[in-house]
């Protein structure tokens, strides 16, 4: 069986080795001993929700702790030195944990905690980023005995939402602040407006929240990292964690990521995992040009125009901004999808020209960020017992990236099929593969396989795109009546609205694009998955 996410572990390492400390080599290495004996982070890659999302938590005031880490460019120098000494990151995660349990909840402070034994739980969900808890919470409410495994760490990721689907899901509460309307610039004219309100989530509140929710269901914790699942003769699955541990369940369901390759099958000969990747930095500045009222989802305007050298034309990417001040403001480089990972670097480097040329001047960082998120990629195989949610189950929006709102959004639904099949299984004394089928089923069925193969004919049509073809595509795509474009967006249209937002696109796209659209209909492998998959019944 195929397994995905080990590419994406690689890159974090990347990533998180590309964060430099500062301070003297001595009290590097002392630090990177500590965080050694202290064990952390082998847990990363299975703990964030979004993937691989690494955060460096930076000051540069001169009261920062011997935690923080401060993200110097000049220091990308003595990387060598600092990968050499091992384990950078491991010292890298404990930092940013150090700083952000001060202001996170402990699961285990909460939580009872799972008792290895012959209780038999109904269901052990693995992996503690928002999809996991929400699915915990909501099993765990519906009477279901429900223990969660994973690390005990804070949120790390930045989200940003749609504040009224936030809304919807009752989460307004953990939205820390809002832009009444959202722009985007795709040249040097004016922006286009989206007309709709954009959220960043307090990754503090929202981690918060879904605890709450857990504490509350009665939810029970271990903290530990899980080897592997096995079936027992009796039919039950046994979790085998570390320190050999042994939780025996009903059910296991696998949230921790898309990096979860190594508890989960995925289909054969799928699509080709491609990466959304992103730097960013939150930072004090001088000279922002964005208005802190508007949040920038997309800035594709050409920044190098009049310089010899132009990454531009053969890396487009695009500019993410949230202005949360007249001086505040949190910039993301973003490459909406690529074939290979761009490296971290390059986007940096094109986040710095870009904040030059326009005149920016950085007087302070707070936190520097690295994405990495697989897109596209293999559904998982549904034919196997053990369950998976979020990105885990391939949940992220191929073409978008996203998958936080989906996944507590489809969080109730699949708790309900979960709990409905485990009492029909109880009824009839059994536990079979069946019941994972029918969980699998409502997570996975044809319906949604069809707006899937949709999409990744669409992310394969962004992929083949240069920066004058993108901006001719969203100059398009953004002219949609709001429900196709939002509904695309929020993965809410269905299969039928689908081929109507094609034939609607196709009308009102240029003859350009318009040729792009008919020859990548024809000719990418893509299209005619995507025609088989709208003809499967
Ligand atoms: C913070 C976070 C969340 C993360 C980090 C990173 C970042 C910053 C990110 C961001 C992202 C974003 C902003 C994204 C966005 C996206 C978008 C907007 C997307 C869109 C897309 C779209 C598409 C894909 C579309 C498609 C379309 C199509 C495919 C069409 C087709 C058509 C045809 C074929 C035609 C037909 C006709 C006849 C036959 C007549």
């Amino acid at each position: 069986m195929e397994c995905i996410g080990i590419g994406a572990q690689n890159v974090a390492a990347m990533a998180i080795s590309r964060c430099p400390i500062q301070g003297s080599s001595r009290r590097r290495k002392m630090l990177l001993r500590n965080s050694k004996r202290n064990g952390f982070c082998q847990h990363l890659y299975r703990y964030s929700s979004m993937v691989v999302h690494v955060r460096c938590c930076s000051s540069t005031s001169a009261t920062s702790s011997s935690e923080s880490c401060v993200v110097d460019k000049e220091e990308f120098a003595d990387q060598e030195d600092y990968i050499k000494a091992g384990g950078s990151d491991l010292l890298y995660v404990q930092m940013q944990q150090n700083k952000q349990m001060d202001q996170q909840s402990k699961f285990s402070d909460k939580m009872p905690q799972i008792s290895a034994g012959n209780n038999i739980l109904d269901l052990v969900v693995i992996g503690c980023g928002p999809a996991g808890l929400a699915l915990a919470a909501e099993s765990a409410k519906l009477g279901l005995t429900v223990g969660l495994i994973g690390p005990d760490l804070p949120f790390t990721n930045n989200y940003g939402v749609w504040e009224d689907e936030f809304k919807d899901l009752g989460l307004a509460g953990c939205i820390e602040h809002v832009w009444r309307d959202t722009i985007v610039y795709l040249d040097d004219n004016d922006p286009i407006f989206i007309g709709r309100a954009y959220g960043r989530v307090s990754r503090h509140l929202l981690h918060e929240e879904l605890l709450r929710r857990c504490v509350e269901s009665g939810v029970s914790y271990l903290s530990s990292k899980v080897e592997r699942i096995v079936e027992a003769a009796s039919g039950h699955s046994l979790v085998e964690c570390e320190g050999n541990i042994v939780i025996p369940c009903r059910l296991a369901t696998v949230a921790s990521g898309a990096a979860s390759g190594k508890l989960l099958q995925y289909e054969l000969g799928g699509p080709r995992v491609s990466v959304q990747t992103a730097y960013g930095v939150e930072v004090e500045v001088e000279n922002n040009p964005y208005d802190p009222n508007l949040m920038v989802f997309m800035d594709y305007r050409d920044y190098m125009k009049g310089k010899i050298e132009s990454l531009e034309s053969e890396f487009p990417t695009f500019l993410y901004a949230m202005p949360i001040s007249p001086t505040r403001v949190f910039f993301e480089e973003t490459c909406l999808a690529s074939k290979d990972a761009m490296p971290f670097e390059l986007l940096k480097k094109k986040l710095m020209s870009r904040l030059d040329t326009l005149g920016v001047r950085i007087i302070r960082t707070y936190e520097e960020e690295w994405s990495y998120i697989p897109v596209g990629g293999s559904l998982p195989n549904t034919e196997q017992k053990n369950l998976a949610f979020g990105a885990a189950a391939s949940m992220v929006h191929p073409a978008t990236g996203y998958s936080v709102v989906r996944s507590l959004s489809e969080a109730p639904k699949y708790a309900s099929a979960i709990a409905n099949i485990l009492k029909q299984g109880q009824a009839k004394n059994m536990v079979t593969r069946n019941i994972s089928a029918q969980a699998w089923n409502t997570l996975w069925p044809q319906e949604r396989k069809r707006q899937r193969a949709f999409f990744l004919f669409g992310l394969a049509l962004i992929l083949q795109l240069d920066i004058e073809g993108i901006r001719t595509f969203f100059q398009t795509f953004f002219r949609l009546p709001n429900w196709m474009s939002q509904g695309f967006l929020g993965s809410s249209l269905s299969s039928t609205d689908l081929l109507l937002f094609a034939f609607y696109m196709f009308v009102i796209a240029p003859n350009d694009l318009r040729k792009c659209l008919i020859q990548h209909l024809l000719s990418d492998p893509t299209g005619a998955t995507m025609v088989r998959t709208y003809l499967t019944i």
